[in-house]
C-alpha cells in the first residue's frame, strides 16, 4: 500500500498561553481530496502551516511524503503546491511577474500547464496586482499553486473571492488533481465546498478534530429534519426528551425536530399525539456541521493551557 502524503499525530501549538491546536490527528492518502472545515479560529491555519513547517509545534509528530517539515521545509514546499488563506503579493508587480519569478526560483520551464491554468480562469496578467480584485488576485494564487503539478496541494480557502463559474472551474480542477494520482487538502468553512469537492472531512473545532469521516457516511450519521403539525398545541418537552432529539422550533400547533438516529420513537410518539402531518427533510451535512458548532462548550477549553 502507498504510504499516506501526510500524517500528523497529536500535533499542538499555543500561543503565549493560548491554546491554539490541542492534538490534532490527521492522515491523508494519496489521490484523496480531503476537505479541513472548521469556523472562524478554529486552528485550520495553524495546522497547515505546522504541515508546511511554517509554524513549530509544541508537541506531535508530521510526516509528509515521510519528511518531518520542521527539518525538511525545503524539500516539502517542493513538492507541495501551497494557496495561503491570506495570499501576500507584491503589490507593484504584475500576475505576469510574480508567475514568471516564482516559475523561475522552482526551476520551472515548461509553461504549457500554466498557460492553460491562466487561460482557464482569465487571469489578468498585466495589471499591478494592487489594481486588481480580491478574486482576481486570488485566481493568480490559485495558478501560482497549481502550475508545477505539485504531488500535494495545500489550499487554505481557496475560492475565497471567485464567482460562481469560477468556483465550478476550481472544482473541476481539483477533481482532475486527484483523478491525476495528486492529493488535495482542502481548508474551508464553507460546508458546500467541501461537501462537493472531498473524499473524507475532518470538522475541527476549538483547536481539537471533532469528527473525521468520509462525505457519505457524514451524510448518513447528520440529523434528519422532522416537521409535525397537530391540531392543539403539544409540549416539546415529550420530544426533547426522546434520545437524539432536539426540538429545533416550537409554533404553537407545529414543531420542528432535528433527529439523529432512530426516528421510530418520534413517529409513535407522533402517532400517539394524533398528529394532523409530518413531513421530513433529508439528512444534510449543513445541520452536521451545525451540530458541531453549536455543541461547542459554553467559555471555551482552549484558553490557559
Ligand atoms: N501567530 C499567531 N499568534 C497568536 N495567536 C495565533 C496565531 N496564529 C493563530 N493564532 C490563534 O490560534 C487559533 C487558531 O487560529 P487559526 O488561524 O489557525 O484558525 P483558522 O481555523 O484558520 O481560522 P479562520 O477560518 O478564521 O482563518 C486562534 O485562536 C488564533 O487566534
Amino acid at each position: 500500500m502507498t504510504p499516506p502524503v501526510v500524517v500528523a499525530e497529536k500535533i499542538s501549538r499555543s500561543f503565549g498561553g493560548h491554546l491554539g491546536i490541542d492534538q490534532v490527528s490527521l492522515e491523508i492518502a494519496q489521490g484523496e481530496v480531503f476537505g479541513f472545515l472548521g469556523p472562524n479560529g478554529a486552528g485550520k491555519s495553524t495546522t497547515i502551516r505546522i504541515l508546511l513547517g511554517l509554524y513549530r509545534r509544541d508537541a506531535g509528530r508530521v510526516e509528509v511524503f515521510g519528511l518531518d517539515p520542521a527539518r525538511h521545509a525545503p524539500e516539502v514546499h517542493r513538492l507541495t503546491g501551497y494557496l495561503p488563506g491570506e495570499l501576500a503579493l507584491y503589490s507593484r508587480l504584475s500576475g505576469r511577474q510574480h508567475l514568471q519569478r516564482v516559475a523561475g526560483a522552482r526551476g520551472q520551464t515548461d509553461t504549457a500547464y500554466r498557460d492553460e491554468l491562466v487561460e482557464r480562469f482569465g487571469v489578468e496578467l498585466d495589471r499591478p496586482v494592487r489594481t486588481l480584485s480580491k478574486g482576481n488576485r486570488q485566481k493568480i494564487g490559485i495558478v501560482l499553486a497549481f502550475m508545477h503539478r505539485p504531488d500535494l496541494l495545500i489550499l487554505d480557502e481557496p475560492t475565497s473571492g471567485l464567482d460562481p463559474l469560477l468556483q465550478g472551474e476550481f472544482a473541476r480542477l481539483v477533481r482532475e488533481t486527484a483523478d491525476d494520482g495528486r492529493t488535495v487538502f482542502l481548508s474551508s468553512h464553507e460546508l458546500d465546498e467541501v461537501q462537493r469537492l472531498a473524499d473524507r472531512v475532518a470538522i475541527i473545532r476549538e483547536g481539537n478534530i471533532a469528527v473525521t469521516d468520509t462525505v457519505q457516511a457524514l451524510r448518513r450519521a447528520a440529523p434528519r429534519t422532522i416537521e409535525l403539525r397537530f391540531d392543539r398545541s403539544v409540549d416539546p418537552a415529550q420530544f426533547a426528551a426522546l434520545e437524539g432529539v432536539r426540538v429545533t422550533n416550537n409554533d404553537s400547533d407545529q414543531l420542528t425536530l432535528s433527529v439523529t438516529g432512530a426516528v421510530a420513537p418520534v413517529l409513535a410518539l407522533a402517532a400517539q399525539l394524533d398528529a394532523l402531518d409530518i413531513s421530513a427533510r433529508r439528512a444534510d451535512l449543513d445541520e452536521l456541521f451545525l451540530t458541531y458548532y453549536r455543541d461547542q462548550p459554553a467559555g471555551s477549553a482552549r484558553h490557559g493551557c
